[in-house]
């Protein structure tokens, strides 16, 4: 569990579980801040079913986003397997002991001296399966762990049925970790359909939530860029969603168009279809700004719907 206040620096502490965020206004933003704004890099890579090459290409891409100057580097979700129920077992790896993406994505992101949001894979624990995110520190440690809440179990007849379910099991816990530019929350693609995750990490104080994903041809251009700016603006947050590049001879068609958009609703950078890495400068006194002139975040009336105020004491 997180013990320390949100002024500690990540160092020496996971954040992989949530503690009830003491001595402070809920709504207040974890901005003790050495730094008011960074680079955030989304990196849209092309689907592969060569695990070490994809890999490969992942850390490579990931050394040149912070070339340019990124701190935060986000990954595509499954950008080292196929994404389908029948590969998820044959690419699935373990945590604990680390194995070759954990060890990889540390490396890369001790070596770059980036924050890295380690898109997902497939992870075997104790005999289930899990669609899981890793998150690093510039020093290569293991900050925060994602496992994907809410399962892709959908059917629209005639374009697209999927049922993660059939192999994996859903996480059971949120997810947020520090760094000196602000607390991050952390979910997987379709999580991004359930608001109240966004809301929650927003009352803890955090200045993004960011989303490894993979959207398809059919809910991508109905969905994708509408979900990222209703929980951004909802929030006064930035949002973040990482998408694998697309791929017509692939198993499983990515939407691509990996977006960021700001505390306003607004998309500030985004990819098109094919590889890319996408660059957006994130501005905590935005945030501030923006809930200063439209003050949504303070004028809630818990009086009237007093179960959602117990957000604050999650
Ligand atoms: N990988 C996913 O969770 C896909 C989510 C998706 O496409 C959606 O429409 O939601």
């Amino acid at each position: 569990m997180q013990t320390t206040p949100p002024q500690t620096p990540p160092q020496n502490r996971k954040d992989t579980e949530l503690t009830p965020p003491q001595n402070r206004k809920n709504t207040e933003l974890r901005v003790d801040t050495m730094q008011r704004r960074f680079m955030l890099a989304l990196v849209q890579l092309p689907p592969s079913a060569d695990k070490a090459a994809a890999l490969d290409r992942a850390c490579q891409r990931v050394r040149e986003a912070a070339q340019h100057g990124a701190r935060l580097v986000v990954l595509p979700e499954c950008f080292n397997s196929p994404y389908g129920t029948q590969f998820f077992e044959t690419y699935a790896e373990t945590v604990t002991p680390p194995q070759r993406t954990f060890i990889a994505l540390s490396r890369v992101a001790r070596e770059s001296k980036v924050y890295l949001i380690g898109g997902s894979f497939p992870e075997r624990k104790s005999g289930k399966f899990y669609n899981t995110c890793l998150s690093f520190s510039p020093t290569g440690e293991l900050l925060a762990i994602h496992r994907k809440l809410h399962l892709f179990d959908i059917n629209v007849p005639g374009e697209i049925s999927f049922c993660e379910s059939k192999v994996l099991s859903p996480g059971d816990k949120l997810t947020e970790f520090n760094t000196e530019f602000g607390r991050i929350g952390v979910g997987i693609c379709y999580d991004v359909r359930f608001p109240e995750m966004a809301q929650i990490a927003a009352r803890h104080g955090c200045c993004a939530m960011i989303y490894p994903g993979a959207f398809n041809l059919t809910t991508g251009p109905l969905h994708w860029d509408l979900l990222a700016r209703a929980r951004a603006l909802d929030n006064q947050m930035y949002v973040a969603m990482c998408s694998p590049a697309r791929d017509m001879t692939a198993s499983y068609h990515a939407y691509g168009h990996s977006i960021v958009v700001d505390p306003n609703g607004v998309v500030i950078a985004q990819a098109g279809q094919d590889e890319e890495i996408v660059y957006a400068h994130l501005d905590i006194d935005k945030i501030r700004e923006i809930r200063t002139a439209i003050p949504v975040t303070t004028q809630r009336r818990f009086d009237v719907y007093p179960d959602v105020a117990r957000l604050n004491s999650i």
